[in-house]
């Protein structure tokens, strides 16, 4: 009799086995083959899209769409009387200082003024005072070179180099030197002029998002901005997953899976694992969080991000990452300290002003760094002014 019952118990748990698996099977196949695909072939960060089909696309309609944008900033700037941006008052909590150059190719994008009409109307949304004093710093050698730049002087304070720091800073060096040159020169040029509590820093092709100085305020109310060097308020889309060499991603993906897979196990009453044995719950648990984990470097970490945008709470702080440079928020006078550094190093192709700010913060005493996500600027630079550019650029 007791040979019975075990026989029967075995083949009970064989089957439930090979059911399990093919339902995981299928599961699998449905999710990753049709459902994923057919949601994802069109969303530009996921590996589901289907660069040959969109790419170019795309692409020619963001070019498209930016072009337009510059023309009506254009427009807008050339028929608007002048704003109160141009007496900025010193110690404010925040300075925005917007580096500018002069652009040979995508000129007629017109980037500054874009970025200028979205700052303007961001800046204005705190309510009476404004959120933040504005400063254009043109690295150009006069008005002239910079026609953009040009057209702001009478809405926003513009500075520029004295001819004697002209004068001085003729000497022939390579584009990334000399970029490194002209943000070390606006960080120290904005930090005397107006003496600001705190200093974002945006470069000429980063355009703020609505909440920008909304998320950038309750950032500087927490506790970790008085002992970081700078936050890092934009990282590019495609270095956004989480197969990437960033540690801390890893940790917040394992956790996407258990806590998705646990909700999941929980919450269906068929797969409750307290019903099976010990040994299939765990194979359920081990199952689910890798789907899930897939799922999600699948679809595209950058649409996950998005979800944090409800509220600035939700925005995530991490140990900075090493590329690019389009907007920094410098708490407290801590500008003058990354200017120093920079100063004393040397940029060539390979080691731009990013990666030495990277190394900065990891060499120097109790130097920590912090990056947030979502990002709360666009970079509409497809025109680069520091490296060589395609007729038409691609967003990958
Ligand atoms: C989105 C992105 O990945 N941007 C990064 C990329 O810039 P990009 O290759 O996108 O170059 P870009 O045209 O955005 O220029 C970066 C900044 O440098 C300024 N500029 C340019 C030329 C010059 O002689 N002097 C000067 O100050 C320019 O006004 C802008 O504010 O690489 C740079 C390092 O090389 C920075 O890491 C940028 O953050």
């Amino acid at each position: 009799m007791s040979q019975w019952k075990a026989f029967f118990s075995h083949g009970l748990g064989q089957l439930r086995w090979s059911n399990t698996v093919v339902q995981a099977l299928a599961l699998t196949v449905v999710t990753f083959c049709v459902v994923l695909p057919l949601c994802c072939h069109r969303l530009l960060y996921s590996y589901f899209f289907i660069r040959s089909m969109y790419l170019d696309s795309m692409s020619e309609q963001v070019l498209q769409d930016s072009y337009l944008r510059g023309q009506d900033a254009l427009r807008f700037w050339q028929s608007l009387a002048p704003l109160g941006f141009r007496n900025v008052s010193r110690r404010p909590d925040l300075l925005v200082t917007v580096v500018t150059a002069r652009r040979s190719d995508g000129r007629d994008f017109h980037y500054l003024l874009q970025v200028m009409r979205q700052l303007s109307a961001a800046a204005g949304s705190c309510g009476p005072r404004r959120c933040a004093e504005v400063l254009v710093c043109d690295v150009e050698n006069g008005p002239l070179d910079n026609q953009d730049a040009r057209l702001l002087e009478p809405h926003f304070r513009v500075v520029r180099r004295s001819q004697q720091e002209q004068r001085l800073n003729k000497e022939r060096v390579n584009t990334f030197e000399k970029e490194k040159r002209d943000y070390v020169f606006c960080l120290r040029r904005a930090w005397a002029l107006v003496k600001p509590r705190n200093m974002v820093v945006l470069e000429d092709d980063a355009l703020p998002r609505p909440d920008f100085f909304l998320v950038v305020k309750h950032l500087l109310s927490r506790r970790f901005a008085l002992q970081t060097l700078y936050i890092k308020l934009y990282h590019p889309e495609r270095l956004q997953r989480y197969w990437n060499p960033e540690p801390y991603r890893l940790l917040e993906w394992l956790g996407l899976g258990v806590v998705g897979a646990t909700a999941l196990l929980l919450s269906f009453p068929y797969w409750n694992p307290c019903s099976f044995s010990f040994s299939l719950s765990a194979c359920h648990l081990v199952f689910f969080t890798l789907y899930f984990m897939a799922a999600a470097e699948l679809l595209g970490r950058h649409y996950l991000l998005e979800a944090r945008r409800l509220s600035p709470q939700l925005y995530a702080v991490n140990p900075a990452t090493e590329c690019c440079t389009p907007a920094m928020l410098f708490p407290g006078n801590t500008s003058l300290r990354v200017a120093q550094y920079l100063d004393a190093s040397f940029c060539v192709k390979g080691n731009a002003k990013d990666m030495v700010m990277y190394q900065m913060a990891r060499a120097l005493p109790g130097g920590r760094s912090h990056s947030v996500e979502p990002n709360l600027i666009s970079h509409i630079g497809a025109y680069s002014s520091v490296r060589p550019n395609p007729a038409r650029p691609k967003l990958l």
